[in-house]
């Protein structure tokens, strides 16, 4: 198995490879290095698969066999040659918020600094008017967690299941409900690919790993987000649940609920954001996510020049 040598991939890869060997795999772990590890540049400028090409060309070159990536660093684009084998049981999606003093995001006074790399994060927070300083910052969980630590910054905004990942959940002060901060498409979910002649393999890592729930919520997210690149440059949230319904006959049925939100410019360049939800059966994920894209552009999404940068 290859993966990226950060301490969040060791641990994924790890999780993977334990489930793997339970079944009476053997596993051996390889350590590859990509140049979003090397590269400190603001992750906006540098683009999305920096984290990912560079193990899939490992994997495409055999010198590895399988491979685990966050799925959200995944670019939405099917890579030739390879397959999507597993989709495992998804952690918690949402945002967490880590602040000095045990502080929530409501208690943070305006011009408090708050640090994020990611343009969905500084735009969803910016939409909700509290007044706060959005800081850019990069670096591992680590690193960002060290500026609230050392007084830098008054708070920073992280994935919760990258904490979780790493034993980490006792700092967060405040798991941001998704009515404030929709998490990034497909946040909390790992991918686990291999060669796409590799059948006998690809079979393995199915039966083993793959969870149909959260297979279903995250291709309705990666569906959005696939029809809203294409028509607008603007961050992008969503989140998928699978929730209880009734039929026509009044009987209980599984459906999928999607939320999504894009930037829209707002008045004098401010940023806006513009949410939508929809409900479809299981079946239906990829068109739902195509449908609240839609409707997320006719709120104006990205419109008029596309409010990503
Ligand atoms: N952007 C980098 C990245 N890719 C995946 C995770 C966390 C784990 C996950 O979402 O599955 C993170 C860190 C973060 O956003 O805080």
């Amino acid at each position: 198995m290859g993966t990226r040598g950060s301490k969040l991939a060791l641990a994924q890869t790890g999780h993977v490879a334990d489930a793997l060997r339970a079944t009476g795999a053997e596993v051996e772990i390889v350590t590859v290095t990509t140049p979003g590890d090397k590269s400190m540049a603001p992750i906006p400028t540098i683009g999305v698969g920096v984290f990912t090409s560079a193990l899939r060309e490992a994997l495409l070159r055999n010198e590895v066999d399988v491979i685990v990536h966050s799925y959200k660093d995944l670019p939405t684009a099917p890579e030739p040659g390879i397959t999507l084998a597993a989709v495992p049981p998804r952690e918690d999606p949402r945002d967490a918020l880590i602040a000095r003093d045990g502080l929530t995001l409501g208690e943070l006074p305006p011009g408090a600094t708050v640090g994020t790399g990611s343009l969905r994060r500084t735009a969803q927070l910016h939409a909700l008017g509290l007044g706060l300083e959005i800081v850019p910052i990069r670096g591992n969980i680590d690193t960002r967690m060290r500026k609230v630590t050392d007084g830098e910054l008054d708070a920073v905004v992280l994935a919760r299941a990258g904490l979780a990942r790493v034993g980490l959940v006792e700092v967060i002060t405040e798991t941001l409900d998704p009515i404030q901060m929709l998490p990034a498409p497909a946040q909390g979910a790992l991918a686990v690919e291999c060669r796409a002649d590799d059948v006998d393999l690809e079979q393995l890592l199915t039966a083993t790993l793959d969870d149909e729930g959260t297979r279903a919520a995250v291709t309705a997210e990666r569906a959005l987000l696939a029809a809203l690149e294409a028509g607008c440059s603007s961050p992008v949230g969503a989140l998928a649940e699978i929730v209880e319904d009734l039929d026509a006959e009044g009987k209980v049925v599984e459906r999928i609920s999607l939320r999504g939100t894009a930037a829209v410019e707002g008045e004098e360049g401010a940023v806006d954001m513009v949410r939508a939800i929809a409900l479809a059966d299981k079946d239906q994920a990829a068109q739902l996510g195509k449908d609240l894209a839609a409707e997320l552009l006719d709120l104006g999404a990205g419109a008029p020049s596309g409010t990503a940068e």
